[in-house]
């Protein structure tokens, strides 16, 4: 049996209970229930699995309708999450006399506030602070809440201690955005930015959010004021500073920051939080401030942004974060494998089966996660060693023989009017001639076709054109290769310059 230790050193289960912010029971009262639950799922369910899932989870806050437990990793999150929290909502029950929700958290995420000293101890809290937070303002004037809110946005996400410069492992795909990254991290507070802002774009999965993190951290220790933030959260802290009245002091907040780091900006919606996330944008660039920003997508793509913003992310440094080859997933599955070895003894992955995995599942992160934990899982439930043939069978379904390519419209654009002999300017004007009505309404067809872009975002892109003009297009062409086999070859064979260019 394997026994791991708190950070203050007591073991597992002895840690002191820490009453949340809006502790609403009795702290003795929440320790002694939490204690005999856990005694109860250790009777129910033995001592091999209760050392596997339950020991390392705690007890951070109990209110009156909701206990907050936490675990270190987010694989027993999950996996508890979805075998044992009814039952563990049940004896909650039973042991208190009360019917609570059960919420659990990753006790690894970390939240900071600014300015955080290097030397300062970090305070670990839930990946869920706004809740504690909000049960507290229940009592409070609306005003003060939203203020309290805003107050926690502008102070950043929670980070991930896991995404650091140490674990993201360097490959020929990311070499460059890791380094423009750790350039950014490593400049001292004050100094004037080399590439600014900073802009990754890539496919899911492919270190976007590690490198954001990674870049937030080093800004934790360096002492460089660094927020990290979501787009949602960004959107959330605004619209909460405007209901406090407090808007001005949440952009200024937001304004004297050295490094203003935003992730997923493609989920940046609405014109009032655009033109705001333009205005802070503005006053950082121009402040000589450092912003480093990631999205699914290239600046020019993020259709729903305006075009001076757009303009100006393209205007620094844009970087794309290629699908992990090979050998880089390989080096990634052997370093998530140690950390999993260490905190699961007796889990034995042999290095046929690291390769296996390198060789055949997806290109992306996420799915290297996915196929370690299956093993994992499967290697703990089951007690099966894990073997090649184990391994072929618990990942088949994240085996992929390739992953579709990332199409841009700009490539469709650039290969079509190459084809033809036309210039992109002429696919994109309003001329009706023939020679460029045909291959602008290819073009559009294989924007539909190769791409998760809707009509009225291709009609955007193709000089600002209604969505039933590319429909019309759509579906014309559509039409043509039924019948008309040299289209259809030829559209086949521009579909494959597209995928292959
Ligand atoms: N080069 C790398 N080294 C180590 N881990 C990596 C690397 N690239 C990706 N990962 C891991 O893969 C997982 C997914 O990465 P991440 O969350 O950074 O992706 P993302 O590009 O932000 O995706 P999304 O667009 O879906 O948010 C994470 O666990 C991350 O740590």
């Amino acid at each position: 049996m394997f026994k791991s230790h708190n950070s203050d050193g007591s073991e597992p289960g002895k840690r002191p209970f820490r009453p949340g912010l809006a502790d609403a029971v009795g702290v003795d009262a929440g320790a002694s229930q939490w204690e005999r639950v856990r005694q109860r799922l250790h009777e129910e369910y033995g001592e091999e699995k209760y050392t596997s899932w339950f020991v390392r989870m705690e007890l951070e806050a109990l209110k009156s309708d909701l206990v907050q437990l936490s675990v270190p990793t987010r694989f027993l999150k999950s996996w508890i999450q979805e075998n044992f929290l009814p039952r563990i909502t049940d004896l909650w029950a039973e042991e208190s006399g009360v019917a609570r929700r059960i919420d659990l958290a990753v006790r690894s995420a970390v939240n900071r506030t600014i300015p955080l000293k290097a030397t300062e101890p970090r305070e670990a809290v839930s990946e869920r602070t706004a809740e504690p937070r909000a049960a507290a303002s229940a009592s409070m004037p609306a005003a003060a809440a939203a203020s309290l809110a805003a107050r926690d946005v502008a102070a950043g996400s929670p980070l991930d201690p896991r995404l650091t410069f140490e674990t993201f492992v360097v490959g020929k795909s990311n070499s460059l955005a890791h380094a423009a990254a750790r350039q950014v991290a490593d400049a001292a507070s004050g100094a004037s930015p080399v590439f600014n802002p900073l802009y990754l774009h890539a496919a899911v999965g492919l270190g976007k959010t590690h490198l954001l993190q990674a870049v937030a951290w080093a800004g934790v220790q360096n002492g460089r004021r660094t927020t990290y933030l979501t787009a949602e959260r960004f959107m959330y802290g605004f619209v909460a500073a405007l209901k406090a009245h407090s808007a001005i002091a949440f952009k200024d907040t937001l304004r004297t920051i050295d490094t203003l780091v935003i992730d997923d900006l493609q989920f940046l919606k609405g014109n009032n939080l655009q033109q705001e996330f333009c205005h802070t944008l503005n006053a950082l660039l121009d402040g000589g401030r450092q912003v480093m920003v990631a999205a699914d997508c290239p600046p020019g793509e993020l259709e729903h942004l305006d075009e001076r913003v757009r303009s100006r992310l393209a205007g620094g440094l844009v970087v794309e974060l290629a699908p992990l080859e090979e050998d880089l997933r390989h080096q990634i599955l052997k370093a998530r494998y140690q950390t999993l070895a260490e905190q699961h003894r007796g889990f034995t992955v042999p290095a046929p089966v690291l390769e296996f995995l390198a060789r055949s599942v997806g290109q992306s992160g996420r799915d290297l996660d996915g196929a370690l934990n299956k093993l994992l899982a499967f290697n703990q439930l089951t007690g099966e060693p894990v073997t090649l043939e184990m391994a072929e069978n618990a990942v088949k379904d994240l085996v992929r023989p390739s992953d579709p390519k990332r199409v841009r419209i700009d490539d469709i654009l650039r290969i079509v009017a190459k084809h033809y002999n036309v210039s992109r300017a002429d696919l994109l004007s309003q001329r009706r001639t023939a020679n460029v009505v045909k291959p602008r309404q290819i073009a559009m067809y294989l924007a539909k076709v190769l791409t998760l872009r809707s009509l009225p975002e291709i009609g955007r892109r193709f000089g600002g054109r209604d969505h039933t003009t590319v429909l019309h297009a759509v579906r014309k062409i559509d039409g043509l290769v039924a019948t008309d086999r040299a289209l259809a070859d030829e559209i086949e064979i521009l579909k494959r310059l597209v995928l292959e260019g």
